[in-house]
Order: structure tokens, then sequence, then C-alpha cells
């Protein structure tokens, strides 16, 4: 019932007044074949005598008669038209709801499952094709039973007991097409994880970023043999669903023309006492297959119907989702005092280890704390705590000694500008490249220009043919529909680009730099975190590096090993301990001398 309603809700939000006119035109056009049924028997009655219509009868029925049959045609069309935009504005309002929601969604957890993707592409396809196939049912079901009705109310005038064996051949037909709907369903499930890898093989061998390793590799073969296989599996199974189908609905058909013979025969015998006039028997002879074709399309439109409420299902299940990190709570106050890790302890999940071992850390108001560490110390990990894409398994962080989980994460990363170690490169233009980091400025060329200035990738912009309007993209035309094709900025380029990004949001309360600098030459990086420093000093700042000279200059240096914290200083105290950092900077200013 919630699945209808559900249903319901979307055609209705979707183009409520093609809704209700479809139903009306179905019903309409439902009347039209039995209506034909009739006028045909009186005008038969007419001619064999049964009836007095007159000469000036006959003609009005067999006009009423053409025009019943040109309603008919004419009708049909119309419908289609109409049940097509309705279908679209249903699609539109489906995809809107869908997407609404995923971006609702605060945290990243949900996003690292496969679960989840395989329902979203279930509910993609949901929110595309069952509202409609809901109203083709609607429209089908009014229509086919409409018929059905009107054939069955015509074959009891001419015989109940023809009209009774029609009513019972229903019922199997009803059961076996209600089964078939729930495997196909079911099928959809199943082949799913084999329709997502299939997409991946084919982005892979289709997207310029992995098209260099597939050469240089040699991986073309490789993954289109994967892609072939996985189509493979997708062709078995639905090839034996296909089997089945077939299987099933010519038993259904067998049933039924077996059906329709007894009661052609039944007629016939009928007739052959003078039971029945010629009128009774056009009537009967043209309403039994036609009562079969009804009661074939009704139970198929029913089963459909079941199939798009199975499919909805999945649709409400993703657009219902709760959020995996509580999207309610107070809204985040201007930072006055600091950031607090208490006793933090993190894992992606149940059954995987643990990353972050008990972290205490704190972050004081207008400081920088740096956090260095080896590969997969969990820095990264950190940073997304602290952005609340997780919630920590255990511990607390603190933002002026308000727990973050009792603060609203929008309200919270409204104060934070953040840049990531594994940034986003968008196939927009340069200038909507910087402007994302602060949308209330996305249109402001001056600002861009400033903080593209500061990351020092204004330059690079200016000599692009389009300066700061050109696409970064040679995939992707722009939107204004210039499919000449853009450049592709260099990977330190991007890097700055992403800076420049963080900077539009130089004026939040805490700015977070997850390794920025990791793409740049030394030369550059050298300026980039002095300019960095300069821009954002007096701003508390939390700074990733694996660069131990770029981060010397913070207040506070962290190092993360095995999870938790290691050691903490400044440089000269850690440098004087003799301890893991002075024994990390030692050989990396090695590594420089040789
Ligand atoms: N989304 C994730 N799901 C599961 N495990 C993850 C995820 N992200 C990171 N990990 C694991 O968490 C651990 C810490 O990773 P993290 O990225 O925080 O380390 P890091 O210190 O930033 O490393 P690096 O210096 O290489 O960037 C690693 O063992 C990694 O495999």
């Amino acid at each position: 019932m919630r699945r209808l309603g559900a249903a319901v809700r979307l055609i209705w939000q979707g183009h409520r007044v093609g809704a209700l006119v479809t139903v009306a035109g179905s019903l309409v056009l439902g009347v039209v074949p039995v209506t034909a049924a009739w006028l045909t028997k009186v005008i038969v009655d007419g001619l064999a005598g049964h009836r007095a219509n007159g000469g000036t009868g006959q003609v009005l029925l067999v006009g009423g008669l053409v025009l019943t049959l040109l309603f008919g045609q004419l009708g049909q069309g119309w419908l289609r038209y109409v049940q097509e935009q309705v279908s679209r504005r249903i699609e539109h309002a489906a995809q809107s709801e869908l997407f609404g929601t995923l971006n609702r969604l605060p945290g990243l957890a949900m996003f690292e499952r496969p679960s989840f993707h395989n329902r979203l592409q279930l509910a993609q396809r949901a929110g595309q094709a069952a509202p409609y196939q809901l109203v083709t049912v609607a429209n089908g079901l009014l229509q086919a039973g409409s018929s059905l009705v009107g054939f069955l109310v015509a074959l009891i005038a001419v015989s109940p007991v023809v009209a009774g064996l029609a009513c019972v051949a229903v019922v199997p037909q009803l059961v076996a097409e209600l089964r078939l709907a729930r495997r196909r369903v079911d099928v959809q499930v199943e082949v799913s994880p084999a329709q997502r890898r299939t997409l991946f093989y084919a982005r892979l061998q289709s997207e310029p970023q992995a098209a260099k390793e597939l050469r240089i590799f040699g991986l073309g073969d490789f993954f289109h043999g994967r892609m072939v296989r996985e189509l493979s599996t997708i062709m078995n199974i639905e090839r034996t669903l296909g089997w089945r189908v077939f299987r099933v609905q010519a038993g259904l058909d067998a049933l039924s023309a077996v059906a329709v013979g007894v009661g052609i025969a039944l007629v016939v015998f009928r007739a052959m006492h003078g039971l029945l006039t010629p009128g009774d028997v056009v009537v009967a002879l043209a309403a039994l297959p036609a009562l079969a074709l009804a009661v074939a399309g009704t139970v198929r439109q029913l089963a459909a119907g079941a199939e798009a409420l199975l499919l909805i299902g999945h649709f409400r299940a993703l657009a219902g989702l709760a959020p995996d990190v509580a999207a309610i709570g107070a809204t985040a106050q201007p930072l006055r005092d600091g950031i607090t890790l208490e006793d933090v302890w993190f894992r992606y999940g149940d059954d995987l280890p643990w990353v972050l071992c008990g972290v205490t850390l704190r972050i004081p108001y207008r400081h920088s704390v740096a956090v260095v560490g080896l590969n997969g110390a969990g820095k990264s990990s950190l940073v997304k705590l602290l952005t609340r894409l997780y919630e920590p398994t255990k511990g607390r962080i603190l933002w002026d000694g308000v727990d973050l989980a009792d603060l609203d994460p929008d309200s919270v990363r409204q104060r934070i500008g953040v840049v990531f170690q594994d940034f986003m490169t968008y196939d927009l233009t340069a200038a909507e490249n910087i402007g994302l980091g602060d949308l209330r400025h996305l249109d402001d060329p001056a600002r861009v220009r400033s903080v593209a200035e500061l990351a020092g990738v204004h330059a690079a912009i200016e000599r692009l043919p389009d300066g700061y309007a050109t696409m970064l993209s040679r995939t992707h035309g722009s939107e204004h529909g210039d499919e000449r094709g853009g450049v592709m900025p260099s990977g330190g380029q991007w890097q700055r680009l992403a800076l420049a990004r963080m900077l539009m949001r130089a004026d939040r309360d805490l700015l977070i730099l997850d390794e920025p600098s990791s793409g740049l030459d030394a030369e550059a990086e050298f300026e980039v975190h002095r300019l960095v420093h300069q821009r954002t000093s007096g701003h508390t700042r939390l700074l990733v590096s694996h660069r131990l000279n770029a981060v010397r200059m913070a207040d506070l240096i962290v190092v993360l090993e095995a999870g938790v914290v290691a050691e903490a200083g400044t440089h000269q105290e850690l440098i004087s301990s003799g301890g893991r950092y002075a024994d990390l900077f030692r050989r990396q200013a090695d590594g420089y001398r040789d």
C-alpha cells in the first residue's frame, strides 16, 4: 500500500492533470470495442429480419459504427501522446527527488557500500520506468477492464454458461502472471551488480584518464574480456527468464484458446437449436476472442502493475534513506576557543581494522597544527572526521566544547574550508572550478581572480584560449553549447585550482589543507606554502603533509603513527627530542642533499 502511495505521489507531482486526462480517456476508449460489437449485432439482426431497423435506421447505425471505429483509432493515438507527456514529467520528478535525497545525505559511509550502489541503480530504473509503467498499466487496465466488462455483459446476455467459463479461465492466468512479475524483479536485483561492473569496464574503455594505462600496459583486451564476461552473465540470466516467460505464456495462451474453442462450440450448438439469433451469434463470436484478449490484457496489466510496485519499493527505500550522520542539531557558532579530539577511535566498518586508536589532540583557535605520519597512518581519516563525513566510532570531537555530533553538519561545514588530498577536478570552466569554493561568489570574477593569483594559477589561466571561461575538459563541451572541447590542465595546475577553490573560503573559522602541494615542484611548493601561510595566518588551520619542510612553521606538529599520536611539539622541540619526527626530517633533508 505504501508503495502504491509512493507511486501515486510521484505521478501526482509529475503531471496530475495529464494523469487524470489519460484515466478518463482510457475509460471512454475502453467502451469503444463493445459499442462497435453491439452496433454490429443490431445491424445484422436488422438485415436478418430479427429487428425492424428500417432503411434510415440502418444507415444511421452504419454511420454510428464508422464514427465509433474512427473515434477509437484517433483516441488511441491521442492517448499515447498524453501518456508520453505524463511519463516525461514523472521521470523528471522522480530523478529530481532521488538525487535531491542523495544530496541531502550528509555522510560518506553510505556511498562506500556496493549494496547502496546496486540499490541506487534499481531505484534510478524504478524512478524512470515504474511510475510511467503504472500510468500505462492503470490506463491499460481501465481500457482492457472496461472492454472485459462490456464483452462479459454481452456474453452473459447471450450465454451465461460461456461467460462463466471465461471467468474461470482468469484465475490460473492471474496467478502465473503475478509469479512471473516477481521473478522479473528478482532478476533485475540479481543482475544489478553485474550491470554495474559492466558500466565500470565500459567507462574504463572509453574515458581518457584510463586510456593511457590501458594502452601502455596493454589492458584493453583484458577489461574488454571482463566486460564481455559480465554481459554474458546478464544475458544468460535474462535468457533463462525469457524462456520461463515464454513457456508460461504459451501455456496460458493454449488454455485461453481451448476456452475460446469450447465457448464457440457451445454458441454454435445453441444456435443450431434455435436458441440464439444470428445477431447473438455475431456478438458471441466477436466477444469470445475479444474477451480472451481482454482477460489476457487485464491480467498482464495487473502483473505489470505488481512489477512496477515492487520496483517502486527500491525507489522508496532509497528516497527514504536515513542519513548515516545525524543531519540535525544546533547551528555551529563561530570558533572562539578551538577544536579538541577526545580519545577518538575510528574504523570504516565493524569488520575493518581500527584506523585511529584513541587520538587526543587540540587545535587551538588561530593556531596552526600540522599532522604528519607515514602512508596509512590515518591523517586523511582524521580530516574526514573533522568535516563530519564520518562519525568517530568512539570518543568525541568538540567544537568550542560542543560535540560535533550535536551540531548540524551543514552549519559546521559552512565554517570550514578544505582542500582534500583527493580533490575534485570538475569538467567545467576554469572560473567555475575556482568559484565553486563559495557559491555566493561564483559569478564574482574579481574574487575568483584574486584567489587564483594567490594560488599561483592566474597566469596559466590567462594563457588559455578563453581565459577564465575556458572549459577544463577534453570530453565535455560548455553548458552554452560550445562543443569545441577545452583544455586539460597539468596535475600541478589542477592542484593549484583546488587550492584556489579552498581560498575562496579563506574567511572561514577552520582551514584544512590535506597535502595541498604534493603535485607541485619544489620551488612552487615553497611559494604556495609561503602564500597560503601569509593569506591564512591568524586562522585556525590543520595541515597534513608528507613534506616536513613545508609544515615546520606550524605552531604544533603532531606525528601520527599506527592510529595514535606518537609525538607532538614544535619543530624545534621535536628535532631536539631526537624521536620519530627528527628521524623522518633528517632522512628527507638527506634525500634533498643527495
Ligand atoms: N573509505 C575507506 N574505507 C575503508 N578503509 C579506508 C578508507 N579510507 C582509508 N581507509 C584505510 O584507513 C587507513 C588510513 O587511511 P588514511 O587515508 O587516513 O591514511 P593517510 O595517513 O592519510 O595516508 P596517506 O599518507 O597515504 O595519505 C588505511 O589503512 C586505509 O586503507
